[in-house]
């Protein structure tokens, strides 16, 4: 799929303007605070996502014209739909004329997205790479998101009887059929991923590194449930003793090493981000695997921190993708490498133009 046409309307700085994006690869130019990230946040939202920031709804419209923000577009690809989201104090969106929710849209447009904090994928916290992989997985089955719900509602409660200092064995029988699930179903996603990693890679990353899934406290066991079942006995005293839930997928890390090294230290900065640059490839390919569909990608600033030459390496894959790809940078001299094969648009103060 991806973005013929689209305008906006009172959203945040960005001013009223029809856009007819390129097919292949776009590189938006602008200063800071010229509303790079606002225009990849418009364009994800027409995908079905969220707000790139926690915040009310209401802040994404423009400060200076109260009333309704509105985003519109034309898709292409292997379908032709046109969608409208209307933000004010909730999201209304409709596509091709019926309303419809975010999730169903989702798998309409299937969209991935990096933002300049998604670098640390490779360094952060695990809760990052869960995100990550929740998000994949989201956008592959909307029923990910819904089962992940239940599951954090059953473990809130499970905490919450584990700090009044009881435990309680049927809140654990309904925990078991859901966990197993999502450990059954991101592990299914995890080896498609090491299939995308190995294929975008070579043109991204100059060194060798390995990616597992580690489950949360998981045993090793065939059969999920029965891993569920067997990790929570083992781990029941302790579970008891620390008042907190210790066994299942809210545990879950990805395991990224390199020479049998955490990635975070073996890594440079630069390095790491072209890995979570390869991370987010390769998750567009697992979407490509599933959904039968290209990807669209959003990739705000990720040309930071990279030399020259593998600035250039990351626009030829972005550019070989065959993939919609738009991009966003302040680096006014990306647009001036030789025989650049991207459409540039710049932006100023809000106004979007080639
Ligand atoms: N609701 C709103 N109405 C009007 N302006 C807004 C609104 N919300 C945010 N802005 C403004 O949008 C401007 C541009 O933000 P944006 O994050 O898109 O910049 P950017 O081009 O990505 O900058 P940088 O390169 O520094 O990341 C900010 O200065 C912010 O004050």
């Amino acid at each position: 799929m991806w973005f013929s046409q689209t305008y906006w309307l009172n959203y945040k700085n960005l001013k009223p303007v029809r856009i007819s994006w390129h097919k292949g690869l776009n590189v938006v130019v602008g200063p800071n605070a010229s509303g790079k990230t606002n225009t990849l946040e418009a364009l994800s939202m027409l995908c079905g996502w969220g707000q790139v920031q926690r915040g009310k709804l209401r802040d994404l419209v423009n400060w200076d014209s109260p009333g309704q923000a509105r985003l519109y577009s034309q898709f292409n690809g292997e379908e032709n739909i046109s969608v409208v989201v209307s933000i004010q104090d909730k999201r209304t969106i409709s596509v091709a004329g019926k309303q419809c929710s975010a999730s169903t849209l989702r798998l309409h447009v299937p969209c991935l997205s990096f933002w300049s904090d998604d670098v640390r994928l490779i360094e952060g916290s695990p809760a990052i790479r869960r995100n990550f992989l929740n998000h994949l997985c989201a956008t592959i089955v909307p029923l990910y998101a819904r089962r992940l719900y239940d599951y954090r509602k059953l473990l809130r409660h499970k905490n919450y009887i584990l700090r009044a200092g009881r435990y309680d064995d049927a809140v654990i029988k309904a925990m078991a059929p859901v966990a197993a699930w999502l450990w059954s179903y991101r592990r299914s996603i995890v080896d498609l991923l090491k299939v995308g990693l190995k294929e975008v890679s070579s043109h991204l990353v100059e060194f060798d590194f390995e990616v597992d899934i580690e489950e949360g406290n998981k045993d090793y066991y065939e059969d999920p449930l029965e891993a569920f079942y067997k990790s929570l006995a083992f781990f029941k005293k302790e579970e008891i003793a620390r008042k907190v839930s210790l066994v299942g997928p809210h545990r879950d890390d990805l395991r990224i090493t390199v020479k049998g090294r955490p990635a975070f230290q073996a890594l440079s900065r630069g390095q790491r981000r072209k890995l979570a640059v390869a991370f987010m490839m390769a998750s567009a390919k697992v979407v490509e695997y599933k959904l039968k569909r290209s990807p669209i990608i959003l990739l705000d600033e990720v040309t930071a921190e990279l030399d020259r030459e593998g600035k250039e390496q990351l626009i030829k894959a972005l550019f070989e993708s065959n993939w919609q790809v738009i991009t966003a940078t302040a680096d006014e001299q990306l647009g001036y490498i030789e025989d650049f094969p991207a459409k540039v648009w710049h932006i100023c103060r809000g106004g979007l133009s080639a």
